[in-house]
């Protein structure tokens, strides 16, 4: 195995092995800070010496900040898992590591049906793959998208679900840090399981192995998404298992109005309406369902159910609860998933090409990529991470020949151009320049490049309603074009608003 560019490469390859040394918190007699012993511990899910050419690559089940998770078939056996695949310089540049590290000791010693599973890693000299079990149903997040808001009865069903695995996680003396709608993945049959576990911190008393700095590093560390972060956290408190208990309550309110209870243009406004518990019911949610998110989102995190002197038990007996079979969650009947619109629709599947290794990757790796959404975002990544797209697809090294030395892609996604009679499917690549190329992916022509301008006359945008907006430019040929659709354009725009503010 070759390791990518010295130090950090290195180490990541070290702490991917199959042996680690780790620290294990162990609690300090008379309840002092924990001690650390250091020990060496194995990995249940195997490091592999597999090679990405073992694997028949599907669909891009979605792009996180330095990963992409693509379904893959085992070749021999036929079995198939979500493919977390981690640019190795990308982790190193972007100081993920810890991050990284953290999810795969963690997720590793985690063993619950709400959580997702770790089947096994391995790497080669550019990236980090982690075999996850597949959730072919997506995120919670398109459900709701999908349907507009969920019936009561599918919201009770999936919260049943999620304070089903949240028990076993605080049980275990592990705070989540980030549960939102985006990472609550659900199964083919419809079952939920929680995802991303690069932000856990554990408790005093956590049985689970982290890294080393994790349980030492100050507790009040802000993460997650602002609209899910507890005021507590703004108010520099310490983590505790009550901060996933207010996401709860958040990501209840979203499943059954369709938005998050505290909603505004910017992070800094959301975080006013917070801190303020500016929290207004719709007219139509039942007095349980109102009772038990207004007990989530207590300001006082000792006393939203959960976190409790009683543990779980309160949680559980809420009248919104009624009627669910706690010992029988993953046998009960899940709700009816609303299905993606086709995504051919969206996309013509002539990108086959897509490189996962890079240039200069594993030779002969071209990943069959038969639905043609390779680099395309799930719907939640597209609204709520400006900055996450680029970074991944910025590895693919086809934009490369258009960028300047040190420019970098910021974001990039696929639209269609409207012409007078057809309308065309390009890619839409802003860079850090800032630059806005608009590319042919099918012929790998620029179709155009602007470079920003202040002068309203060189560009300007005119916004017909929330879903499209001209770009007016006279370096965009002769024409004016308007994009049209994907909820990522409006942040394009915001990129745009930003900029030209
Ligand atoms: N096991 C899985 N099965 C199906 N889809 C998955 C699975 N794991 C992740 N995904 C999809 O891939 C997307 C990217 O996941 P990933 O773990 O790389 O990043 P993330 O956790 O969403 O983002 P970040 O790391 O930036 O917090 C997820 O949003 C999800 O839609």
């Amino acid at each position: 195995m070759m390791a990518v560019g010295g130090g950090c490469g290195e180490e990541m390859e070290k702490d991917f092995d199959s042996k680690l040394r780790l620290q294990q918190p162990s609690p300090a007699p008379g309840g002092g800070p924990a001690v650390q012993r250091t020990n060496s511990i194995v990995f249940r899910a195997p490091q592999e010496q597999f090679t990405i050419n073992d694997f028949e690559l599907g669909k891009v089940y979605g792009v996180g900040s330095f990963s992409k998770v693509v379904r893959a078939k085992k070749k021999d056996t036929g079995n198939v898992y979500a493919m977390k695949i981690m640019d190795k310089k990308f982790i190193a540049k972007e100081n993920k590591v810890s991050y990284v590290k953290l999810e795969r000791i963690v997720l590793d010693q985690l063993d619950h049906p709400g959580i997702i599973k770790l089947c096994f890693t391995f790497q080669d000299a550019y990236s980090l793959y982690m075999a996850l079990e597949c959730c072919e149903g997506g995120e919670l997040f398109d459900q709701i998208t999908r349907k507009g808001r969920l019936t009561e009865d599918e919201a009770r069903f999936y919260a049943a679900e999620v304070v089903d695995a949240l028990e076993y996680i605080h049980g275990v003396g592990l705070i989540h840090r980030d549960i939102k709608p985006e990472n609550l993945l659900l199964t083919a049959g419809g079952h939920i399981k929680i995802a991303d576990f690069g932000s856990v911190k554990p408790t005093r008393d956590s049985q689970i192995t982290v890294l080393p700095n994790s349980a030492n590093e100050k507790a009040c560390t802000f993460v997650g998404t602002a609209a899910y972060i507890p005021p507590e956290v703004l108010n520099s408190c310490p983590a505790t298992c009550g901060n996933d208990l207010w996401a709860l309550g958040c990501t209840l309110y979203q499943m059954l109005s369709g938005s998050s209870p505290f909603k505004d243009a910017s992070e800094w406004l959301i975080f006013q309406r917070i801190i303020a518990r500016d929290l207004k019911f719709p007219e139509d949610f039942t007095p349980e369902a109102r009772d038990l998110i207004d007990r989530l989102l207590d300001t006082d995190p000792t006393k939203r159910p959960g976190a409790r002197p009683d543990g779980y038990a309160s949680l559980k007996k809420h009248p919104f609860f009624k009627g669910i079979d706690w010992n029988n969650l993953r046998n009960a009947r899940a709700p009816r998933l609303a299905l993606e619109k086709d995504a051919s629709d969206d996309y013509d599947g002539q990108d086959t090409s897509w490189n996962l290794t890079r240039a200069g990757g594993a030779p002969g790796c071209q990943p069959n990529i038969p639905d043609g959404c390779a680099g395309s975002a799930s719907s939640s990544e597209q609204q709520s991470h400006i900055s996450r797209l680029a970074s991944i697809d910025s590895f693919d090294s086809r934009w490369q020949e258009y960028l300047e030395p040190g420019e970098t892609i910021v974001m990039i996604s696929k639209l269609k151009k409207i012409q007078t009679l057809t309308n065309k499917k390009v890619e839409l690549i802003l860079t850090d320049k800032p630059k806005l190329l608009c590319v042919d992916p099918a012929k790998m022509t620029a179709k155009a490049s602007i470079i920003w301008s202040d002068n309203p006359s060189d560009l300007n945008v005119q916004v017909a309603n929330p879903s499209h907006f001209k770009i007016c430019t006279v370096c965009f040929s002769s024409y004016h074009l308007l994009y049209f659709l994907h909820i990522f354009f409006l942040h394009i725009l915001i990129v745009i608003l930003l900029f030209s503010a």
